[in-house]
């Protein structure tokens, strides 16, 4: 089922999301799945929990080539439990980005290059991946999402 997509003005959009503490919680999975259909069914390139009014350290990246990235890789949509930030570039680019909460809105955002990032995979296995340009990119704005952040808007 695919779930409301929150919108900006929506205060969960700006609360910190909790770590996953149990990985067999069916409901765990119930928000995997509704994620991935609501992700498919938007058309985006990334999700983050909160926009579909979970506060937990769930996110998505799901790359793919498009007008604007048109190098990007094609990737199955990759789903991060408790992601965590080991290294961000200093050397950053910056990139156009949307955001399924802020419809009608595109914004150029300054992000890293490259990133690395340590996750669980919903059946509690740890990996690490390296990104560079636009999965790293999609990575840091759902990574903002998780603590809050939501592009183009300036907390006063
Ligand atoms: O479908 C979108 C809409 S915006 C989008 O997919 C956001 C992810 C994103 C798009 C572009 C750059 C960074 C992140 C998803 C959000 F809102 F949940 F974060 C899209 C935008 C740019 C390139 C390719 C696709
Ligand atoms: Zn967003």
């Amino acid at each position: 089922m695919t779930l409301r997509l929150r919108q900006i003005g929506d205060p969960i959009l700006t609360q910190v999301a909790e770590p996953v503490s149990h990985f067999r919680d069916p409901d765990l999975h119930r928000l995997i799945e509704s994620m991935l259909s609501t992700l498919k069914d938007s058309n985006g390139v990334g999700l983050a929990a909160p926009q579909v009014g979970s506060l937990l350290q769930v996110l998505i990246v799901a790359s793919r080539p498009n007008p604007r990235y048109p190098d990007a890789p094609q990737m199955q949509p990759l789903v991060m439990i408790n992601p965590q930030l080991l290294a961000a570039s200093s050397e950053q680019v910056l990139g156009w980005e949307g955001c399924l909460s802020v419809p009608d809105r595109r914004g150029l955002v300054a992000r890293s290059r490259e990133v690395e990032v340590e996750y669980y995979t919903p059946q509690g296995s740890r990996q690490r991946v390296v990104w560079q340009d636009f999965p790293a990119r999609i990575f840091q704005h759902e990574y903002d999402h998780l603590i809050g952040r939501v592009f183009l808007q300036r907390h006063p």
